[in-house]
């Protein structure tokens, strides 16, 4: 069996406000992507990376974070499109004899073998699956109007992270429709369940955070230092 990632670093980071895009930002010197390829890299069941990028970084990520670091699993640098979900469906058209596809957000950068080894398991048995966690804020459903209209128990709700992990041919399917038939999704569960497939949702960790705001960025070095120096 074959296990592709695609790592997503596409995006602009224009809620980070950073004046660069924020997965150069560093923790510790070293950027944040990098962190989000490490752990891939490292973990034996994952067997390439495809990494999808703007096309003017496209040569700052490649010295500067894959041959810097010598990620050698990382066997293609595509460059993404508008949206997340064009963005995905660029890496997703790269990647030939791959039975499973691991799609992370390069801007969370605290991922763990765990997580992964989980998804790929929990793939195998659902055919796709994601992790996230139970939100800590009681969350409303509202109208237009912005008033309440209803409250969902909370032990009925997931806040939904990355990585999201799928049989290859049926996400790459299900995108390719999405694609013609212009759907919004936010993320690539949707994508499969607006085709009626169920996903599993398995336990993911609050460190796993996506890296969005300049608080995030204190958060993350925060969970930098919890994770790895005490
Ligand atoms: N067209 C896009 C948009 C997003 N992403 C990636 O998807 C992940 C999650 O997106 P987000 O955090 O929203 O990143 P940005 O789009 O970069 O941020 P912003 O919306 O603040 O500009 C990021 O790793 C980002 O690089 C991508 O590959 N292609
Ligand atoms: C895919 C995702 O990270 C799941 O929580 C999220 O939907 C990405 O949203 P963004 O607005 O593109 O950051």
């Amino acid at each position: 069996m074959s296990v592709g990632v695609i790592v997503l670093a596409a995006g602009k980071g224009s809620r980070m406000k950073a004046g660069i895009n924020k997965q150069f930002l560093e923790i510790d010197e070293k950027p944040i992507l990098y962190y989000s390829l490490d752990v891939f890299e490292k973990n034996n069941k994952i067997d390439f990376i495809v990494v999808v990028c703007s096309p003017d970084e496209e040569e700052t990520i490649k010295s500067c974070i894959i041959d810097k670091y010598g990620f050698k699993k990382v066997k293609k640098l595509v460059v993404g499109g508008n949206e997340r979900k064009d963005s995905v469906l660029n890496g997703l058209k790269v990647m030939d004899d791959v039975d499973m596809v691991l799609i992370h957000d390069g801007a969370r950068p605290f991922i763990n073998n765990r997580i992964i080894d989980e998804g790929i398991e929990y793939t195998l048995k659902f055919n796709c699956c994601a992790c996230g966690v139970m939100p800590v804020d009681t969350i409303k459903v509202v109208d237009g109007e912005r008033f309440s209209k209803h409250t969902p128990r909370r032990s009925d709700l997931i806040a939904v992270q990355t990585p999201q992990c799928f049989k290859y041919d049926l996400i790459r399917e299900c995108h390719e429709k999405v694609n013609r038939e212009g759907i919004e999704v936010t993320d690539d569960t949707s994508v499969v369940e607006y085709f009626g497939h169920k996903v599993y949702l398995y336990e993911g960790s609050y460190n796993n955070i996506k890296i969005t705001t300049p608080k995030d960025m204190i958060m993350a070095k925060q969970i930098y230092e919890n994770l790895f120096t005490k």
